[in-house]
């Protein structure tokens, strides 16, 4: 039997790029419950509000989350669109996460008005990136720039290296295609140069664990291969202890019935980075992902990790 819901509440966060996410959401929904009234319930969250201090130094992604869940709790919304990047490891009881989304790009992109690539910039030019993880690999192979750190939401960020504060600025390529803002790409930086986060690119939609309709009404919404890929990205931060306050990355591919994942933990200044790869079948994603990430911690991430949480 199908499952018909009558009414779909989605909770987003206010930002252009959120907002787009929510409305891609309920397009597809909408597609697929002709009769269901979908409809957005727009929030801002502490993340959105705390914009001059780096987020590494405010607490991190469930910043973006918290608000959304109390939707959900109240009864006010009945499922939250989250870019999957700022989705905590484990969202705990009594939320889960429902559905995985096909993947967009998941690369790192590379945006300036005055230069092609990372490569081309000089010695000193200031590339502005307020994640440790793209902080570290633009460091480790390219040590003479200057990595200043650069919040505020997409618009936000453009207009700062509009300005003249930076000249070069990295950001998701899936953020900057998703609002029309490709033609700011000047080139996306490779999966090899720029490992990028677990679950980049995709979207994840939570609900309580007590909604098993509104689950089976998401399911149509479902990527099994994203699925697998972020199941095993996601378990190397769950045993590592990521969140976006460390230099963490990890990225999952699959060929055939062949999954592979890549992973490194660095310090942000470069000096060190540890990386590990695993393959096997699909549907041992999570093993893959935490083989990868035993192998980081036996190399030694713990010690990282504990320098950057000491400081
Ligand atoms: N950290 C913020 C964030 N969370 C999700 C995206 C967009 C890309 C995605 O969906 O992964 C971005 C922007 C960015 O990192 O430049």
């Amino acid at each position: 039997m199908s499952v018909q819901p009558e009414k779909l509440i989605i909770a987003t966060r206010a930002s252009r790029l959120a907002l787009w996410q929510a409305e891609f959401v309920q397009a597809k929904l909408q597609a697929l419950y002709p009769a269901c009234r979908v409809e957005l319930l727009t929030m801002t969250t502490r993340g959105d509000q705390i914009l001059d201090r780096t987020l590494s130094k405010v607490g991190g992604k469930g910043l973006f989350v918290k608000e959304l869940e109390t939707a959900l709790l109240d009864g006010r919304a009945d499922l939250a669109v989250h870019s999957l990047k700022d989705v905590p490891m484990d969202l705990g009881s009594p939320f889960q996460l429902a559905v995985v989304m096909d993947r967009a790009d998941p690369r790192d992109a590379f945006v300036s008005n005055k230069y092609e690539k990372l490569a081309d910039l000089p010695e000193g030019a200031v590339v502005g990136t307020s994640s440790l993880r793209r902080e570290s690999q633009i460091r480790a192979n390219f040590p003479h720039l200057v990595v200043k750190p650069l919040r505020g939401n997409l618009d936000t960020r453009l207009g700062k290296l509009d300005n003249g504060e930076y000249d070069a600025i990295i950001l998701a390529a899936a953020g900057l295609q998703r609002l029309g803002l490709q033609e700011r790409i000047r080139s996306c930086l490779s999966i090899q140069d720029s490992l990028p986060a677990a679950g980049q690119g995709a979207l994840g939609i939570e609900i309580l664990e007590a909604r098993s309709d509104v689950l089976a009404a998401l399911q149509p919404l479902s990527c099994p291969e994203t699925l697998a890929c972020v199941t095993a990205e996601r378990a190397v931060s769950s045993f590592l202890g990521g969140s976006c306050q460390v230099p963490l990355a990890a990225h999952a591919v699959i060929n055939g019935q062949n999954l592979t994942i890549q992973a490194f933990v660095a310090l942000p200044d470069g000096t060190q980075v540890l990386r590990a790869q695993s393959s096997g079948p699909v549907e041992q994603a999570g093993q893959l992902g935490l083989d990868v990430a035993k192998e980081l911690h036996r190399a030694g991430a713990d010690k990282i990790l504990a320098t950057l949480l000491n400081n």
